[in-house]
């Protein structure tokens, strides 16, 4: 324990960078806060642009060795890092839960397990890289994906362990060093990591960690021309700036951005189920980048669903995240809540209809709202709330479905509640989505190709589509002749 160690819910946490192995102590802090009560956590060191640079210096410094390392033992190193995150499931999850106010529940029992898996997951896809050669007129093309490089990887609160180590996982696997920087409202689990990808063995530099503010540092990573990845997740403005930044090295870019995503009620839907998908999109009270926040409905069945769905909503527990009965806890800042209080204020004023909520709580709780009576090119249909706000709106045919779904500037997802498959099948053909859900959502695979159309992003994370981003991939042509022993 150090002067710069916080105690959080009982776990250690350090509150400096990690560069080149060793922590790193700013001279100015910044304050963390709790969302679940507003208190506050501690000071956290607020980076500098010298330190971004030094972080990439270590990433650059300790690139080589990195990239030479066999597969296998990345691979095992790897492996080492998920038995660590397993050993302290506990930790990372009241510490997450703590800093961003998710639920303590899914923190133990579903995120963690995966920010495991994201380490087994890429480990195991190195050790199984392949791609058969192949021949062109006698001549064999063998391709190879040689390490890109120094990554930077810019991540969010709203699942801040997930989403870091879905950037992380790939790119260290790759044969990438990394610098991390997360989320300055949420900067406590990416410390631990450091820890635990220490202990496990991962050599120094090639994991760095530097903390502070976007707005101070995010250039000094982004445009930083030693760097030759980056992967962003959060804000469609903040990713138009990494964009501009990025433009003089033309470095390559992974943006996952925001969503509008629909839910399609159709009249042939199972409505028990179309009413729990609808109110699966309160989870994490609303800040999930996938949440099909527009939910349109065919007509015919719309006052039903909405009785339903106000019946089910009123049984919602919004409350201390840590505790197990709680559905819903607080959203993240006093400032996301006025965004998302500005938002349904500026839709009611505009003669939208709250059928539920459609005000803040205490504190930092926003209560789960449903407005209706909203035209479709206005803000609250066409912008991203990040909060617990659903809009409602019917559709006579499928045609206007469809119509209605595409018609925002976003493509990240869709989900469809429909009993006639032949209906999924053309509508889904016809969405403009990166994930489409059937009677489901949220169903994840990290097999699966992630991410959005339009604003809501470029390229995708996942499976071949990560690792390939973090990779110069190469291939060789040999001739089948020349060589010396074959005359
Ligand atoms: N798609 C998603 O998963 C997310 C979407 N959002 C959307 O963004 C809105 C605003 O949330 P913010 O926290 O302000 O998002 P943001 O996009 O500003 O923050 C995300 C990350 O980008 C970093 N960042 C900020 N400015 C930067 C810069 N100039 N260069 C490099 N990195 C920079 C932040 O420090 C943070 O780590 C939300 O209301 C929501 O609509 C936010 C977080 C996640
Ligand atoms: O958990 C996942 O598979 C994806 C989550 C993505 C977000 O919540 C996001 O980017 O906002």
């Amino acid at each position: 324990m150090t002067e710069h160690t916080l105690t959080v819910a009982g776990v250690a946490v350090d509150t400096r960078h990690w560069i080149g192995g060793e922590r790193v102590a700013s001279a100015e802090t910044f304050t963390d806060v709790s969302p679940i009560d507003g208190s506050v956590i501690g000071g956290i060191s607020r980076g500098t642009e010298a330190e971004a640079v030094a972080a990439v210096a270590a990433a650059k410094a300790a690139f080589p060795a990195w990239a030479a390392t066999p597969r296998a033992e990345r691979a095992r190193i790897l492996h080492a890092i998920a038995d660590g995150v397993e050993k302290r499931i506990e930790d990372l999850a009241i510490v997450e839960t703590t800093d961003n106010g998710a639920l303590l529940r899914s923190h133990r029992r579903g995120v963690m397990p995966r920010v495991a898996h994201n380490f087994r997951f890429f480990a195991d896809w190195l050790l199984n890289l392949e791609h058969g050669d192949f021949e062109t007129r006698g001549h064999t093309n063998h391709v190879s994906w040689d390490p890109a490089g120094p990554s930077v990887l810019i991540t969010p609160w709203n699942a801040p362990l997930m989403l870091s180590t879905w950037k992380v996982a790939p790119a260290l696997a790759a044969g990438n060093t990394v610098v991390l920087k997360p989320a300055e409202w949420t900067p406590l689990t990416a410390s631990l990591l450091a820890d635990i990808a220490a202990e496990a063995g991962l050599p120094a530099g090639v994991l760095n960690i530097v903390q502070g503010y976007g707005s101070e540092i995010g250039d000094a990573l982004t445009s930083h021309p030693d760097v030759r990845r980056i992967s962003f997740t959060g804000s469609v403005p903040t990713a138009k700036r990494i964009t501009a930044s990025v433009a003089a090295n033309l470095t390559p870019l992974s943006l996952e951005l925001g969503g509008k995503s629909p839910l399609l009620v159709f009249a042939d839907a199972d409505l028990d189920l179309a009413v729990d998908l609808a109110v699966e999109q309160y989870d994490n009270a609303g800040q999930v980048c996938l949440a099909a926040t527009r939910i349109l409905v065919e007509e015919s069945v719309a006052e039903e669903f909405t009785r339903r769905f106000t019946e089910k909503a009123a049984t919602i527990v919004q409350g201390d995240p840590r505790d197990e009965a709680t559905d819903i806890g607080p959203n993240i800042h006093e400032r996301q809540l006025e965004k998302i209080d500005g938002f349904v204020r500026r839709a009611l004023d505009a003669g939208a209809r709250a059928v539920v909520g459609g005000r803040r709580g205490e504190g930092q709780y926003y209560a789960p709202t449903l407005l209706t009576d909203v035209a479709q090119d206005s803000e609250i249909v066409q912008e991203e709330v990040f909060g617990p706000v659903l809009t409602l709106q019917t559709f006579t045919t499928e045609e206007e479905a469809v119509r209605l779904a595409n018609d925002t500037r976003f493509g990240l997802a869709a989900t469809l509640a429909t009993g006639d498959r032949d209906r999924a099948a053309r509508v889904t053909e016809r969405l403009v989505a990166g994930t489409v859900w059937v009677n489901c959502f949220f169903v994840r695979d990290l097999q699966a190709p992630f991410g959005g159309s339009r604003h809501s992003g470029v390229g995708r994370e996942g499976g071949t589509w990560s690792f390939d981003f973090y990779c110069d991939l190469k291939n060789t042509v040999t001739a089948p002749k020349g060589w010396k022993d074959h005359g």
